[in-house]
């Protein structure tokens, strides 16, 4: 009934990190992403968010990096089954980067929206002390 594995669970950690290490260096995008990322964690630190707020930034981050790493891995799969230029390849490449697109400009919106008021009353603040 229960499917016997092959190796132990913890060992699925190794493996995922394995792939990760493979996307962040073969990746610019990957990097690009992550460089954002920290840049928005940084100034959620810095306007003090709210829970709520943090819980909403690191799923917005999250599916931007979850999505980037299936792209890469689509694209892999599609340069092993199919090296050669053929219209299907950049079919499905393109719809996989489509997702990724679709993930960044919604992050995007998210940060905006909740980064933005923070930013424009820490701005309103400064110029009010001088
Ligand atoms: N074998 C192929 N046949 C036809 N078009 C291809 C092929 N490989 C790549 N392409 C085209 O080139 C684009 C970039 O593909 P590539 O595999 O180089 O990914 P990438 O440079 O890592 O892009 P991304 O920014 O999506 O990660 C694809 O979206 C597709 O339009």
């Amino acid at each position: 009934m229960f499917r016997r594995h092959s190796h132990p669970w913890w060992k699925s950690f190794i493996y995922a990190y394995a792939g990760l290490r493979r996307v962040f260096l073969r990746e610019r995008n990957f990097r690009f992403h992550l460089v954002v990322a920290t840049m928005v964690i940084v100034a959620g630190i810095l306007f003090r968010l709210t829970f709520i707020e943090w819980a909403i930034i690191f799923l917005a981050i999250g599916l931007v990096l979850g999505l980037e790493t299936v792209n890469t891995s689509v694209e892999a799969i599609c340069d092993v089954i199919k090296p050669e230029k053929h219209g299907s390849v950049r079919r499905i490449k393109d719809m996989a980067a489509g997702a990724v697109m679709i993930a960044s400009l919604t992050s995007a919106m998210v940060g905006v929206v909740i980064l933005g008021p923070h930013a424009w009353n820490w701005f309103m603040r400064v110029i009010g002390s001088k």
